[in-house]
């Protein structure tokens, strides 16, 4: 506990349980973009900003996980419990606390502000989601519900521009006084969960006695998204029309990316004098870069799905219909949520894996993250299908979009085998049923939407700035010295490269799989960000940006140079490794140890290895 500097103010919490809204309010209160969905367990990380009151005063804001207790089970709830009590190193405790409850769902959430209470923190109650009650006709008696819980209670609604106007003046006004001691420890008497449950019920039956006799459970809608044919038909019809549109819609955008590319490359070749600047320019950065800027479009489009899937609450439900299957192979159905995070970035899937209570289960799911398709492979399979998978219509279906889906598939069931093995390798048993509430279905806002793209646009843009040009820049390097002697071609050239001799070295370990030396030049700087395989190809196939953009000139040459079989091989490659560094590190955190690491490295290298090799002869045999 650290004490704090005379002046400074202590900071200011939000608490609550899942899915009530605090990352809204924190975002509203702060000005950040913190992720908002419709699901709990979203935020599993304790968040800073800044407030800025009325009177010019700067407080600032912790945003935590959601939690409904404060005996932590998991976790993300560990995390929240941990920092309202002072106990984080370095941290300050939080001198207010603005406990969260969801208007809708007043008995949970007046449960945790009664425990809070008791344990002496000073409170501020947001009313939240008081629009959603008023749709629902609930009345709820503020002012009796503020005299009932002795502390001010504020509606609110974090979905509305000024939804916070109110919480922001009470804060003002509250911080205006002298905070009240903390309670000394042992002064706490903590009542026991059913002495909680009976005084929530007594202030219901004054405040709010609608609450008393509503159903949580809305059927309707989720009498076919929740039954256990319908909805699997349903989840298996949704995944579909994701994959198809991904080809679908990103033609004209991507053709407008190659365009720009190209033009940049011919308009930098045609004003510069011939030499290494030139090259490192035109056939470096902007044919490395621009051969990955091009997915963009791609990667957005998946993304629009996931942002409307998780902000319309329908993902719990997905959770609910898979959670036999998963439960069969030893994942809890808790995994659902972090394995679906996976699709964006293995990384935050790993984190939210944080949400899932019993250690094994949570492994298990770390342990597979990495085998859910993140959207970094989404450039090498669409470079590969749009050279090697014809542009053909079975039915009303593209091959290509069927190919990409069987892609993902095999991501999933893949995941799904390792996660049955590892149940047998730890002799898991114990079936533990999904407990997870189910959320209201939400229209989701297109305001949030386009946040959502945006940030997933500058996070590309950005590794296509840094990580991305930079290891451009270093093959490029690579794959230019030492210079070639006069006369040599352009394939001789690269062949003599520092780069040439790494991927020759290497062929012989990749040969029984298919793979050329090109292509096992790629698959090394592939590792640090796996989009860059497709640059990498680019620069050891010698294309430069001075005639056209380089992804556009890429697909013919693979399809010139390649045989199917090596195609379907680094297909198969790239559903298992190779694993991306910062990914690893990760894995290293959330774990606590370096095995974890290790064995994750060897068998994703080792399935990696098995399955293009078997790929690869399947498909020679076939006689592709
Ligand atoms: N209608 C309405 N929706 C809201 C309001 N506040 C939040 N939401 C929606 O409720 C959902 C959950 O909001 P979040 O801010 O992510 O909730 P959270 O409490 O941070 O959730 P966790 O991080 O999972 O604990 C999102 O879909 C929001 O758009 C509100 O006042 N009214
Ligand atoms: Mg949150």
């Amino acid at each position: 506990m650290k004490p704090l500097a005379t002046g400074a103010v202590a900071p200011i919490a939000l608490v609550g349980n899942p899915n009530c809204g605090k990352s809204a309010l924190f975002n509203l209160l702060t000005g950040s973009r913190q992720k908002v969905a419709n699901y709990a367990g979203v935020t599993v990380e304790r968040k800073q900003g800044w407030a800025r009151l009325g009177n010019g005063q700067r407080v600032q804001v912790l945003d935590l996980p959601g939690t409904y207790s404060l005996q932590p089970r998991t976790a993300d709830e560990q995390v929240t419990v941990e920092v309202i009590e002072g106990r984080r190193s370095g941290e300050a405790v939080p001198g207010l606390i603005v406990a969260v409850v969801d208007a809708t769902n007043l008995r949970m959430g007046l449960r945790l502000v009664l425990e809070l209470q008791q344990r002496g923190h000073p409170l501020v109650v947001a009313l939240n989601m008081m629009d959603e009650a008023r749709a629902r006709g609930l009345h709820i008696d503020v002012q009796k519900l503020a005299a009932r819980l002795g502390c001010a209670v504020v509606p609110t609604v974090a979905v509305e521009r000024h939804g916070h106007a109110d919480l922001l003046a009470r804060l003002e006004q509250q911080l205006a006084q002298p905070l009240p001691e903390p309670l000394p420890r042992g002064a706490v008497v903590l009542a026991s969960p059913s002495v909680l449950l009976a005084q929530v019920r007594s202030i219901l039956a004054e405040v709010a006695p609608a609450t008393l006799a509503l159903k949580r459970f809305q059927p309707g809608l989720d009498r076919w998204v929740m039954h256990p044919v319908w909805g699997l038909a349903i989840l298996a019809a949704v995944l579909f029309v994701v994959f198809q549109a991904v080809f679908a819609w990103s033609e004209w955008p991507k053709e407008l990316i190659e365009g720009a590319v190209g033009a940049l490359g011919q308009g930098l070749a045609a004003h510069m004098a011939e030499g290494p600047l030139r090259s490192l320019l035109v056939d470096g950065v902007v044919a490395g870069c621009g051969a990955v800027l091009v997915f963009l479009p791609q990667i957005l489009i998946l993304f629009f799905f996931i942002l409307v899937l998780e902000e319309s609450g329908y993902l719990p439900r997905a959770a609910f219909l898979l959670d036999n299957l998963m439960g069969r192979v030893g994942l809890s159905g808790r995994a659902f949520i972090p394995l679906l995070s996976s699709f964006a970035c293995a990384i935050p899937g790993i984190m939210a894996a944080r949400t899932i209570s019993n250690w094994r289960d949570r492994l298990a799911t770390i342990m597979v993250a990495p085998l859910m398709t993140c959207s970094a492979r989404l450039p090498v399979y669409a470079l590969l299908i749009g050279a090697f998978i014809p542009e053909r219509q079975i039915g009303p279906l593209s091959l290509r979009g069927l190919t990409l889906f069987g892609l993902y598939a095999a991501g999933v069931l893949s995941a799904m085998a390792v996660a049955w093995v590892l149940k047998r390798v730890w002799h898991k048993s114990g079936y533990q049923p999904l407990m997870l509430e189910l959320p209201p279905y939400r229209m989701p806002q297109p305001r949030n939407i386009l946040i959502g793209l945006k940030e997933r646009a500058v996070i590309f843009l950005r590794r296509v700035g840094t990580i991305i040009f930079t290891l451009t820049v270093v093959l490029w390097f690579l794959s230019s010295w030492p210079v070639p002697p006069e006369g040599a071609t352009a394939e001789q050239a690269i062949r003599l490269s520092l780069a040439g001799r790494l991927g020759e070295a290497l062929q012989p370990l990749v040969a029984p799989i298919g793979f050329n030396w090109q292509i096992a030049i790629s698959l090394i700087p592939g590792m640090a960000a796996r989009e860059v395989a497709v640059s990498a190809l680019g620069t050891v196939y010698a294309l430069s940006a001075a005639k056209d953009s380089a992804a556009d000139q890429l697909m013919p040459v693979l399809a010139q140079s390649w045989s199917a079989a090596t195609a379907y091989a680094l297909l198969a490659w790239f559903v298992f490794a190779p694993q991306c560094l910062s990914t690893l590190a990760v894995v290293r955190r959330e774990t606590n140890a370096w095995r974890y690491v290790f064995i994750m490295l060897a068998y994703l290298f080792a399935l990696a290895y098995a399955a293009a090799f078997v790929t690869y002869r399947v498909a020679l045999w076939l006689g592709g």
